[in-house]
């Protein structure tokens, strides 16, 4: 799944990836309405907004980009429903060709871990049968539990051509209060980096591992040093657009081959038609103002490593 996330990516020229986090409060009226007049003000209806929401930003976004990072939390506020527009959200996503990271943040003792692995990257087994339930291409892992709750996750990927992106170094405010502790001198997520290449040795692909890393676009100095700790892991960079993230920061996320890291963006993207700049778009054609959005990125990203 790696190289396809880098064929994609080197296909479309654009080292992004854009965020399907469908809050609410973003999706247009008209949207809501549709969905209400037909199911009602119930999780039902809910869940068929966000849906229709993303399907237009999908359409009008899949040529532009490599991938998408649905973050689950904004489908599971709304319970069973939320989540079948989750994996509605995956398998349409997937079926134009995007590879699909699911923003899931999982990790626990070894035997839990195991089954959130199966659940998101893997098959369950029932009976005789197996089955593919989430079916995300990557997943992102939270590693504070240690070796034996990110091994299971490792397991599946190998057998299913999966990957990961670790937490190594996460991009909100008050990420330093634990991340950023010196053990012996070195910072916390400077230990974990270097855990992170030393499982994605275990991983190869061609030419990067399937074994990556989260590391906050609003720590360039941090993802400068975290590039070198781990050379062969893709970064996954948050943090761009409504986080403060700009091009001219990232440029050190990158390898000198130009790739190793994807820059995500939510709502810079999914909800640019309220922005000001994008405004001529109006709430009706949210779809386009996306597209838009995911131009102006793409170009401020590539200017940036053009310029470096
Ligand atoms: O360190 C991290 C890890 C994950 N995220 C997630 O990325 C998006 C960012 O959304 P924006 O709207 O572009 O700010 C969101 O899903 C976070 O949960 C992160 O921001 N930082």
């Amino acid at each position: 799944m790696i190289q396809k996330l880098i064929s994609n990516i080197q296909k479309t020229k654009a080292p992004i990836v854009v965020g399907l986090d469908p809050m609410m409060n973003y999706i247009p009226q008209q949207v809501k309405e549709k969905a209400f007049q037909e199911f009602g003000e119930t999780l039902e209806g809910a869940a068929e907004a966000i849906w229709q929401y993303n399907k237009e930003i999908v359409d009008c976004t899949c040529d532009l980009i490599p991938a998408v990072k649905p973050q689950i939390a904004m489908y599971e506020q709304f319970g069973i429903e939320g989540m079948k527009a989750f994996k509605k959200t995956v398998d349409y996503c997937k079926s134009k060709g995007l590879v699909v990271i699911g923003d899931v943040k999982r990790g626990d003792i070894g035997s839990t871990s195991a089954a959130y692995a199966t659940g998101h990257l893997g098959k369950v087994q029932v009976g005789s049968k197996t089955y593919s339930a989430f079916d995300e291409d990557f997943a992102t892992v939270n590693p504070y539990l240690g070796s034996d709750g990110i091994k299971p996750f490792m397991e599946v990927c190998k057998e299913e051509k999966k990957g990961l992106f670790i937490l190594v170094k996460t991009s909100n405010p008050s990420s330093g209060e634990f991340q950023d502790q010196l053990i012996d001198g070195k910072p916390l997520y400077e230990l974990v980096g270097e855990k992170v290449a030393q499982w994605g040795e275990e991983c190869m692909g061609e030419q990067y591992s399937y074994i990556g890393a989260v590391v906050g676009a609003t720590y360039p100095e941090m993802g400068k040093v975290l590039r070198k700790v781990m050379p062969k892991s893709y970064i996954l960079v948050p943090g761009y657009g409504a986080q403060g993230g700009k091009g001219a920061d990232l440029v050190h996320f990158f390898n000198e081959d130009g790739l190793g890291a994807i820059v995500n963006s939510s709502r810079g993207i999914i909800a640019a038609y309220k922005q000001e700049k994008y405004a001529k778009f109006g709430a009706e054609h949210f779809g386009e103002a996306s597209r838009a959005a995911v131009e102006d990125m793409v170009a401020d990203i590539n200017q940036a490593l053009e310029n470096r």
